[in-house]
């Protein structure tokens, strides 16, 4: 898959219009990208339609040519909000399967399982049970799952909501280099934008149902453009390094002060 986008993406639940004729840019082979924006605006409901797990109108068009939502779904992976099931299955044997489900039957080496327990520091793990894991490692046999299905497409929602701040970094920046060497598409849903602000390629901010804007993540994560989406006044500062850092300094005019 080298690019991928959508036009005039309608999705409802019992009729309510939830996303309204959303369309976006070319999102590119190796990008990271992140999908932003308030509570219930709509961002979940987005990678189930990608994943045809819901019913939706609009066309998806990859490499210049409308596909399928089923033959976009047979090349994706996709990690809920909800942490995996605490099964008996070991962390090294959910893994295995995960690997497994990706259909390509020789690869289940233990070599590429080793890497992944290490990417994931779950190597003392390996052998534990997913029911004692703790959430933060649970999200991370999640992640791990993912990306050994061989997925052409990533979509992972929340996927650091249990992580630490370490984790939280580690893995993004792991998943930045995993993206780019294999050449595939990412899209995970974050709420941190500063996290979005340091390691995503584009970003696409979703208000209402729409796509407000879309971008890199300096030109779109701007004080005008959340005090619309996200009612909050902002900075956004340099540190020494020369990195982006967002100040939130309160709640935009007419809002109880934060
Ligand atoms: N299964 C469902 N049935 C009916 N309505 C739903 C269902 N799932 C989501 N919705 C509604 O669709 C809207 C968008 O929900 P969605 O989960 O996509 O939001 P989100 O942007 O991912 O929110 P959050 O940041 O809180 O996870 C919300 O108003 C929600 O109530």
């Amino acid at each position: 898959m080298k690019q991928l986008y959508w036009q005039d993406l309608t999705v409802g639940y019992r009729q309510r219009p939830v996303l309204q004729g959303l369309s976006c840019q070319a999102l590119r082979a190796g990008e990271l990208v992140a999908v932003l924006g308030p509570n219930g605006c709509g961002k979940s409901t987005l990678l189930r339609a990608l994943m045809g797990e819901i019913p939706a109108e609009g066309t998806l068009w990859q490499d210049g040519a409308p596909v399928s939502r089923a033959a976009l779904a047979a090349q994706a992976a996709c990690l809920p909000q909800a942490l995996p099931p605490p099964s008996r299955l070991s962390v090294l044997e959910a893994l295995r399967l995960a690997r497994q489900l990706s259909g390509d039957n020789a690869a289940a080496r233990y070599a590429e399982l080793a890497n992944m327990l290490h990417a994931m520091d779950l190597q003392e793990q390996a052998h534990t049970p997913l029911a004692e894991l703790s959430g933060g490692q649970r999200q991370r046999v999640g992640i791990a799952q993912a990306l050994l299905r061989q997925p052409r497409l990533l979509l992972l929602d929340e996927p650091l909501s249990a992580l630490d701040l370490y984790q939280q970094h580690q893995v993004m920046a792991w998943l930045k280099a995993e993206t780019q060497t294999r050449q595939m598409i990412t899209i995970l849903v974050l709420h941190d934008l500063n996290i979005a602000l340091r390691h995503a390629d584009q970003v696409l901010l979703m208000h209402r149902g729409g796509l407000y804007a879309q971008g890199r993540p300096e030109q779109v994560i701007r004080p005008d453009t959340l005090r619309t989406v996200y009612a909050i006044d902002t900075r956004l500062e340099t540190c020494s390094q020369g990195r982006h850092w967002l100040m939130v300094d309160g709640a935009a005019q007419g809002f109880p002060p934060l």
